[in-house]
């Protein structure tokens, strides 16, 4: 029987995945990656790295952020304490969906993650104090193939459901998109 059921959204290939619980009288078992469930998803890919981050006040923001071709990459998004309320852009040229995203909220009680194909943009606001987000990668963090669109730009039109309470210097310093922007083409 399958553990992992999948939800599409209106950005292909970005899906909400659940996992089964099983619960019994000391607590709930459940799966949180399987690549023969996930293959048909993630085709010949590899998770090689696991990332962790920790958002210590309500209303963080985090992103928008990517990494171009030849790295561009599949994350599998999990929070595993707290809310967020977590948003993907299709930045994909040709796309159908191009510059369009896509928001749900996260939490473990839903246990449930975002898979995020290359060419997407992911970000993501705090809805609690300590919000935690672990990742899975099928590209290795690479600095200088990184990519970021500005949380707050017009052109997003990404609707933060609490006041901005943080950002990263960095993510406050992103570019706003440029008009002839055309996508990525993978
Ligand atoms: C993303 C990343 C950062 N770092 C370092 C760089 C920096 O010193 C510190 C914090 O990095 P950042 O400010 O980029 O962290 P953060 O803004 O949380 O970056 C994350 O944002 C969300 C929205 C995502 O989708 C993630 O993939 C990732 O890009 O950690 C790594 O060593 N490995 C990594 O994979």
């Amino acid at each position: 029987m399958d553990k992992l059921s999948r939800q599409s959204t209106k950005l292909a290939g970005v899906e909400l995945i659940t996992s089964l619980r099983h619960s019994d009288s000391r607590g709930s078992f459940s799966r949180w990656f399987c690549q023969q469930e996930l293959a048909s998803l993630l085709p010949r890919q590899q998770i090689v790295q696991i990332n962790h981050s920790i958002s210590s006040k309500q209303g963080t923001v985090r992103g928008m952020h990517f990494q171009y071709p030849p790295y561009a990459e599949y994350k599998l998004v999990r929070c595993i304490v707290g809310r967020v309320f977590d948003v993907v852009i299709d930045l994909r040229a040709g796309s159908a969906s191009f510059m369009q995203h896509i928001s749900v909220e996260l939490s473990p009680e839903q246990n449930t993650m975002l898979l995020i194909p290359p060419g997407c943009a992911h970000g993501f606001q705090s809805l609690t104090d300590n919000a935690e987000l672990l990742y899975l990668h099928s590209a290795f963090y690479t600095p200088d193939a990184e990519g970021g669109l500005r949380f707050d730009d017009p052109a997003l039109k990404i609707d933060w459901p609490l006041p901005i309470s943080c950002v990263s210097e960095r993510d406050a310093q992103l570019p706003l998109l440029n008009q002839h922007f055309s996508g990525l083409k993978l």
